[in-house]
């Protein structure tokens, strides 16, 4: 249970999902960015956490530039998992719970019959950003109190987050024409629904490994379609493959999870991908009439 009182930290507090997490806390929040926190000094952490005492530690902070982690491997192994280790370290001195978050990118190989992944499934991460978040999610397993959660395409931090969704808008606002991958199956989710999906986990008493992604799934091109239909931008969005795209990480043709195991707390699933799409847009359409490159 979520004690009222005591302090809940939560790092990559200047992040989408961070940011998220601090503001549905309130006063509870300790938001922590990266002058509190250098995850990239593990050896700091523990120190840290000891002065602020806290009941959960949210650990938002993390080396997210997927074809950047090709050429700075160390960095995003240091960040994305030696700093875990450092938290689940600092967690057990605390007795506190650590809540890590991991994503969809953990499965690699495309399964002979496309279904959801279950969290019981083999992992084979592909890229470097995948092989430090699956470390990440070993290291977090070393806590006594641990919740690991997967999610996948994460976007709603605001228009000065530049998810894959504010690409697409300030896209859209120069071309008539796109190109976007059509052969990755997903689920890119809100992370207002993500958050509050893991603070009724965390109020559940849950711990162990779970999948929080949007309901549906989809793959970029039709989000990018479904995103201008939405905004009313008249943009054609041809389908390409991932191998012409050819960017410098591999990226999972199908990494659909199953959230099964999180609808086990009986709050149902969570909305589907187009209705979560649509709230964020309505919040970004008084800035989308000024233009999103001019704000
Ligand atoms: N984005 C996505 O699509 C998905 C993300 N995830 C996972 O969810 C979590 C949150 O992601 P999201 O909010 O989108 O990520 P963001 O990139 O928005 O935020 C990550 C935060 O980590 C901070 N950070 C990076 N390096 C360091 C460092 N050396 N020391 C301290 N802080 C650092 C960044 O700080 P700064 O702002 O200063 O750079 C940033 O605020 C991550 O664990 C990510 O792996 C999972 C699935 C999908
Ligand atoms: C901008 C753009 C992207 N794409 C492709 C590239 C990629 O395969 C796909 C999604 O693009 P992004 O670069 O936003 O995706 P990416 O940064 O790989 O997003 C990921 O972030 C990390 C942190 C995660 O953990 C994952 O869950 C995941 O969603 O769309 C196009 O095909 N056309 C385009 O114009």
């Amino acid at each position: 249970m979520i004690k009222s009182d005591a302090p809940i930290l939560v790092t990559g507090a200047a992040g989408q999902l961070g940011k998220t997490f601090v503001r549905m806390l309130g006063d509870q929040a300790i938001g922590c960015d990266r002058a509190e926190f250098d995850l990239s000094s593990p050896d700091s952490i523990l120190a840290a956490v000891r002065r602020y005492r806290p009941q959960i530690v949210i650990n938002c902070g993390a080396y997210t530039a997927v074809d950047k982690a090709e050429t700075e491997p160390e960095l995003c192994e240091t960040i994305n998992a030696a700093a875990v280790a450092a938290f689940a370290q600092a967690c057990e001195e605390q007795d506190a719970v650590l809540v890590q978050i991991s994503t969809d990118y953990v499965f690699g190989a495309q399964p002979e019959v496309p279904t959801p992944w279950q969290e019981s499934d083999a992992t084979a991460p592909q890229g470097q950003y995948a092989k430090s978040k699956l470390h990440g999610e070993q290291a977090a397993a070393a806590a006594p109190k641990h919740l690991i959660v997967r999610t996948c395409g994460l976007y709603g931090g605001g228009p000065n987050h530049v998810s894959f969704v504010e690409k697409m808008l300030q896209l859209g606002e120069q071309r008539t024409h796109l190109r976007v991958v059509d052969d990755q199956r997903c689920t890119p989710s809100l992370v207002d629904d993500v958050a509050a999906a893991v603070l009724q986990l965390l109020e559940s008493d849950s711990r162990g490994l779970f999948h929080v992604v949007n309901d549906g799934e989809t793959t970029w091109n039709e989000f990018a379609q479904e995103i201008f239909r939405i905004v009313g931008y008249e943009v054609q969005v041809d389908p390409i493959s991932t191998a012409e795209f050819n960017a410098p990480a591999p990226r999972p043709s199908y990494s659909v999870l199953d959230t099964a195991k999180f609808q086990t707390l009986g709050k149902g699933p969570l909305p589907h991908w187009k209705d979560a799409l649509s709230r964020y847009l309505t919040t970004l359409r008084p800035i989308l009439a000024e233009g999103l490159q001019t704000s």
